[in-house]
């Protein structure tokens, strides 16, 4: 295993993330996290936020661009918690 990851869309990680939560794929971070509920997700959201700002300010642009990747992931968490589509958020940009 060279560890390397195929390049991910935001919309397939969505696909995925929906599939897992969907399937309560077991070792899944997902599924553990809609089953704690939106509190405990909202609270990782607002994490993320506070560490995506702060990596804005310190840190170089690679560290900011996971921190980014890692909010982005926790709010799709969201929207699979709260049956959000992708549709209902790209209806109000
Ligand atoms: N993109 C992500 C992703 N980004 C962040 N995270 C999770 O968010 C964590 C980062 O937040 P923290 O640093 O706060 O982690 P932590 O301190 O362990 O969190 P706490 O439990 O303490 O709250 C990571 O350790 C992951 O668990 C992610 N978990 C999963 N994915 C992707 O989501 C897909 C589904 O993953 P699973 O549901 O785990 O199969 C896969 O494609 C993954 O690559």
């Amino acid at each position: 295993m060279s560890g390397e990851r195929a390049p991910k869309t935001f919309e397939a990680l969505f696909e995925e993330l929906k599939a897992k939560a969907a399937a309560g794929t077991p070792g899944s971070r997902t599924v553990e996290l809609v089953q704690a509920g939106v509190h405990a997700i909202g609270k990782k959201v607002v994490e993320e936020a506070a560490e995506v700002w702060m990596a804005a300010e310190h840190e170089g642009d690679e560290r900011t661009a996971e921190e980014i990747s890692q909010l982005l992931y926790h709010l799709q968490v969201l929207m699979v918690a709260r049956g959000i589509s992708l549709d209902d958020v790209y209806r109000t940009l």
